[in-house]
């Protein structure tokens, strides 16, 4: 196997044993696309064919992010996180408490205002068991009742927030495992790249040592972001040494440097589509099967990361990823570009997989550990 190169950190940025871990500056914007020359090495090695994995959602063209949503105009709104986020969230809102409104002042809550209250529910994206749930606890507590449109939210923002409360655990580096090393998975464009520099952002900053390994060997665009990324957030990257090196012998490698080196993080970026299904789940066992075989315990964590813009595809994925890896956590990004926001609450409900932060926007600070009652607050619209 060609050795694969590490592209250290300038000495300015980078840490040395014993010096205090610089702060980094703030991610301003995530790197621009980085056209990549052809391999001259490698004149064999062929992009793969446009993937094919029937059951990942057909609007995800290979490599072309989905497209988002113009965000609303006071979309950086608001002050702190929970502005931010609430801002994000502002479409998703819009979406369910727009058929909300009145709903029960012009009537007792009877039969046919739970069913319509259900019904919106389903079509902001919480999905049927989680919508069922919450109209059961309305049936039981205010059946006949005449409530106000504050009291209906604040209702509903305690029961979405009683269904997020279990899978609302932030992803935090426990002491003595070293390197925590974390797997991203997840489709094409729904933000791993991004994730996995806002994760580095936010433990370089709690002076943390990170490295980064750019798994996903195919696409040199993507080992190109994953550079900047790291350049940005002083971080060091494994690249492979060509296009299309095997993504498990670079995870391998990388993580030897990372023990080497004394690193408190390994990032592990992976692909998110190879030429079908099952060459990605062949692809990703590889790399957990060669991890493994160094230290049992490695990936520590294995986190999916969903695009919320894609809605109730999102549970789709889950499934997917779930048969080919032990997915152990969740991201959701995009939440600040889609009126799909909801899902979150389908996904809590019907998986119960930890969802470890979301993502309200592109840039290091618009990734925050996940508040249930913050974000439940906000997809109904309430203040902090
Ligand atoms: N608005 C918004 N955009 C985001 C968020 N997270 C990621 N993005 C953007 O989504 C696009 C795709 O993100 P990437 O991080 O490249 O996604 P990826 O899954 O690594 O995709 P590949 O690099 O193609 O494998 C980029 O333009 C990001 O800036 C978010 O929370 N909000």
């Amino acid at each position: 196997m060609p050795a694969i190169p590490v592209r250290e950190v300038p000495a300015t940025v980078g840490p040395r044993a014993g010096d205090p871990v610089p702060v980094p500056p703030p991610v301003q914007e995530p790197p621009p696309p980085i056209p990549v020359p052809p391999d001259q090495d490698e004149p064999d090695v062929d992009e793969p064919p446009p993937y094919d994995i029937p059951d990942l959602p057909p609007d995800q063209e290979p490599g072309t992010p989905p497209p988002i949503e113009e965000p609303p105009a006071n979309a950086n709104a608001g002050v702190g996180f929970f502005g931010r986020l609430r801002a994000g969230l502002q479409r998703s809102t819009q979406r369910l408490t727009d058929n909300l409104t009145g709903l029960f002042t012009k009537r007792p809550l009877d039969e046919a205002a739970l069913e319509e209250l259900e019904e919106t529910l389903i079509a902001a994206d919480l999905g049927v068991a989680a919508s069922r749930r919450i109209v059961e606890k309305f049936r039981r507590t205010r059946f006949g009742k005449q409530v106000s449109d504050e009291e209906v939210k604040l209702a509903l923002a305690e029961e979405i927030a009683a269904i997020l409360a279990p899978v609302a655990q932030p992803l935090v580096p426990p002491p003595g495992t070293k390197p925590f090393t974390v797997l991203m998975v997840g489709v094409n464009g729904t933000g791993k790249t991004t994730t996995i520099a806002k994760l580095a952002e936010q433990w370089r900053g709690e002076r943390r040592r990170v490295m980064l390994a750019a798994g996903d060997t195919f696409r040199a665009a993507a080992v190109e972001q994953l550079q900047v990324w790291g350049d940005r957030t002083g971080s060091p990257v494994v690249v492979p040494a060509r296009t299309g090196a095997d993504a498990a012998g670079l995870a391998h490698e990388a993580l030897d440097r990372a023990v080497a080196e004394g690193m408190d993080v390994l990032l592990v970026d992976t692909a998110g589509r190879l030429h079908n299904k099952s060459g990605l789940m062949e692809e990703l066992r590889k790399v957990v099967r060669v991890l493994r075989k160094k230290d049992a315990a490695v990936p520590h964590a294995t986190l999916l990361v969903l695009d919320a813009t894609t809605g109730q595809n999102a549970l789709q994925q889950v499934k997917v990823f779930r048969e080919m890896v032990d997915v152990t956590g969740l991201v959701v990004t995009k939440l600040d570009g889609s009126a799909k926001g909801g899902v979150v609450v389908a996904l809590a409900q019907e998986f119960g997989l930890p969802v470890h932060a979301v993502g309200v926007g592109e840039k290091a600070a618009d990734l925050r550990p996940f508040d249930p009652r913050d974000f439940a607050r906000s997809l109904v619209g309430l203040d902090q």
